[in-house]
């Protein structure tokens, strides 16, 4: 097949990462015969010094006529606050032009990284669960104000974005356990009583063979650790799905390791590992591509129907990760971490074999 692949590198560790994410598309088209053009073009800090805009027009032009986006990360100390126009600006828009609502965190972690966890083995074992993020409402995106005395951030949420977004949650369900957690602040939040209203009711209405749960996001937060076997689908608003799949992240051994989705009313969507740019180990090529080479996988699955082709990649990765290839977040003592070049290596290598 033949598809246009926009690649927003951005900022710190944002391109060694994307850089194994586009050689590990390439050998999918090479090996498995599509033709997919890349155009990579500026986005976050990179772009406001060539630009003065996070989001340039022409990255917005170019990701809105593509058939996905791969994207890196953006932000860094150099962009910090007291700047006016920050990075993190500029994705936060993308999201939104793109109407890109529903970002999926699947956390499922590699038995031969359960060491690298704090948590026992024993409380990881089976552990296969997805996070849905609602991705273009809430806190991040309502009215912001400062002056010299306080400071104001609005949370929104519409009955329509709820819906929207839980009616991802629920179908995602449907094609796994069944079991759908939405977490909420309700005993608190004006915002977070409607969204359980609404999850109720379009559970109960459209999804009645899916089991409904709530929980409140403090204790989610408990027992994502304690218990987290016993999560199917998750499905909660914005800044609360931001912070639980960064403490998720730990279940996999490292941040490193989770991809993500972002996906709207059509087929396009934008790929990201969940981390940041990580501007404490930037520029030094050790910085862990696994969570970007499995956003790739996620690309060719929800963007360009290439199932086949994302399965192998997710078995390369496997294999690859059961060989023992892994980065200095992830080696243990007494091991000699390999360089983001290299697991970009290891993963090509395997790429194709029968798994
Ligand atoms: N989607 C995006 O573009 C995101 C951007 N950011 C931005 O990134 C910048 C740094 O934010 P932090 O809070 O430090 O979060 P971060 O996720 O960049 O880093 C947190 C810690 O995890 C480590 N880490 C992250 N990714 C890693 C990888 N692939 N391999 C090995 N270690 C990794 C870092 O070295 C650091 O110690 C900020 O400007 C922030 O706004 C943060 C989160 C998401
Ligand atoms: C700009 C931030 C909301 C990025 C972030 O932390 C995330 O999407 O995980
Ligand atoms: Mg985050």
């Amino acid at each position: 097949m033949k598809a246009l692949i926009a690649v927003l590198p951005g900022d710190g560790i944002g391109p060694e990462v994307v850089g194994q994410g586009t050689r590990l598309l390439r050998a999918v088209a090479e090996r498995f015969g599509h033709s997919f053009e890349m155009a990579e073009v500026p986005m976050g800090g990179v772009a406001i010094d060539l630009t003065g805009s996070p989001l340039p027009a022409e990255t917005l032009a170019l990701c809105q006529r593509s058939d996905a986006v791969l994207l890196g990360a953006v932000g860094g100390p150099k962009w910090d606050p007291p700047a006016k126009v920050r990075p993190e600006q500029g994705l936060l828009e993308l999201r939104k032009a793109l109407g890109l609502y529903a970002n999926l965190r699947p956390v499922a972690p590699f038995p031969a990284l359960y060491d690298a966890s704090s948590l026992k083995p024993e409380v990881l074992r089976g552990v296969d669960l997805l996070v849905v993020r609602e991705l273009t409402g809430g806190i991040y995106f309502g009215e912001k104000r400062r002056d010299e005395h306080q400071a104001f951030d609005a949370c929104v949420y519409t009955v329509e974005e709820v819906v929207r977004v839980v009616r991802a949650a629920a179908s995602l369900a449907r094609t796994r356990r069944k079991r759908l957690t939405s977490v909420d602040k309700a005993n608190v939040l004006e915002t977070s009583r409607l969204w359980r209203a609404v999850t109720e009711r379009v559970v109960r209405e459209e999804f009645p063979d899916v089991e409904l749960k709530h929980l409140l996001v403090d204790a989610c937060a408990m027992h994502l650790i304690k218990r987290p076997v016993d999560f199917d689908v998750i499905v909660t608003e914005n800044m609360f799905g931001d912070i639980l799949t960064d403490e998720a992240a730990m279940l996999s051994g490292s941040i490193g390791m989770l991809p993500s989705a972002s996906l709207g009313a059509d087929r396009r969507g934008l790929y990201e590992p969940i981390h940041g740019s990580a501007p404490d180990i930037a520029g030094r090529g050790v910085a862990n591509p696994y969570g970007t080479l499995l956003s790739v996988a996620m690309l060719l699955r929800h963007s360009l129907g290439l199932e086949q082709e994302a399965r192998q990649v997710e078995a390369a990765v496997a294999a690859s990760i059961e060989a023992g290839a892994l980065t200095a977040d992830l080696a243990p003592s007494g091991t000699r971490p390999m360089g983001t070049q290299e697991i970009g290596t290891a993963v090509l290598a395997r790429l194709g074999e029968r798994h």
